[in-house]
């Protein structure tokens, strides 16, 4: 007799057409539930991270991998590298297995093993609740390709936002770029922190705010700076802000209360809808749309598959800024916001019409 053990409860995929293919994949002697979205494979192989958590449905970890999955498309077509977008998300059902345990080795061994049928056509890497050693185990024990670089992408992410950053400030201020200016950096991990860095370097007067309240205050002592609270970042009296930490910091409810002139940052999904963009636009506030702007980390995986040096990776993630001046020129010669610019961009660059 076969048994038949009852799936997650719920739901469904809510958008099965929303990708070129979204896969599921099921087997529950080593508790594996994931999603595989792979949006968009017209310049190479779909790559993105995988994503180990817990989520409230089937159908809000399908969206997430969806969602995750198109912005990869956009941040290598507006970053012109050689991939598509994708995404996966694993899904927890309590704590994730312990690094080095041999239930995470199965987890990730069988899901390689999944990963493997996509023919390479999505390409791992490591993303949120996932570690080097995963994408080792996929690639090793699954048998599928997975970047499993061991150069972590963070600085380089942060180099490509402090470019965007910068060429916004040129684009507003002319050539003083970020000198003088008041730069307010929310959420201070391994990039945000280097973004202050770099705006410091640069001239700028930082203030800092994160959650971790203690890791503000040292760098705000280290750059001479102030600390803001985590959930006051945004409108804090500044030139420039910087969203490094959690998504969707830009509300239609709050954009009247921010009082920088530019927002360019780290954090994935900074708008809670594409329709902020023009409300931002009209308020006067430059918005360097964050796929843009965060493409530093994906260059630099790039270069290490390819064999770049490090001076060609640091030029390639560089040329961010030059990205950035042209989308803004484009931006304001059509009176369109710098989001439908990037976006025209990348409908150039795909061959298909691609609106927010
Ligand atoms: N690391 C990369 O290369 C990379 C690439 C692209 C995009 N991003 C995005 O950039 C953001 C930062 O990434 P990271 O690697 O620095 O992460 P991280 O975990 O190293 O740092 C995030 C920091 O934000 C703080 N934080 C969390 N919630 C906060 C809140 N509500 N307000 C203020 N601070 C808060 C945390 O305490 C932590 O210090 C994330 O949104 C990430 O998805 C990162």
């Amino acid at each position: 007799m076969t048994t038949v053990t009852t799936p997650v409860p719920s739901d469904s995929i809510a958008e099965p057409w929303a990708t070129e293919q979204t896969i599921t994949c099921r087997d529950d002697r080593v508790g594996l539930r994931a999603v595989i979205a792979i949006d968009d494979t017209t310049l190479g192989p779909g790559f993105g991270g995988v994503r180990l958590r817990t989520y409230p449905s089937t159908e809000a970890a399908a969206r997430e991998a969806q969602r995750l999955a198109a912005a990869m498309t956009l941040k290598h077509a507006l970053a012109e590298l050689p991939y598509g977008g994708a995404k996966s998300v694993v899904m927890l059902d309590g704590p994730a297995p312990a690094p080095g345990s041999p239930q995470r080795r199965a987890l990730f061994a069988r899901f390689g093993e999944m990963i493997a049928r996509t023919a390479g056509y999505y390409v791992p890497g490591v993303d949120m609740g996932t570690l080097l050693e995963d994408m080792q185990t996929i690639r090793d024990d699954g048998g599928a390709r997975a970047f499993c670089d061991e150069v972590s992408p963070s600085p380089f992410t942060a180099r490509g936002v402090y470019q965007a950053m910068r060429a916004a400030a040129v684009h507003h201020h002319g050539e003083g770029g970020l000198a003088g200016l008041h730069v307010v950096v929310q959420g201070v991990g391994s990039v945000g922190a280097e973004v202050a860095r770099l705006a410091h370097t640069d001239g700028a007067r930082l203030t800092v705010a994160d959650v971790d309240t203690a890791r503000a205050q040292e760098l705000a002592r280290e750059l001479g700076g102030d600390t803001v609270a985590a959930d006051e970042a945004a409108f804090h009296e500044a030139d420039v802000f910087s969203p490094c930490a959690i998504a969707r910091v830009v509300t239609h409810d709050n954009i009247a209360r921010i009082p920088a002139r530019i927002i360019a940052g780290a954090a994935n999904d900074t708008l809670d809808d594409p329709g902020c963009a023009e409300a931002l636009r009209e308020a006067g506030i430059t918005f360097v749309p964050d796929f843009v702007a965060n493409a530093g980390g994906v260059i630099q995986v790039h270069g290490g598959v390819v064999g770049w040096s490090d001076e060609e990776t640091l030029a390639a993630v560089d040329r961010i800024g030059g990205r950035v001046t042209g989308l803004l020129e484009s931006a304001q010669e059509h009176g369109i916001t710098p989001l439908a610019a990037a976006l025209q961009r990348a409908s150039t660059v795909l061959g298909r019409e691609i609106s927010a």
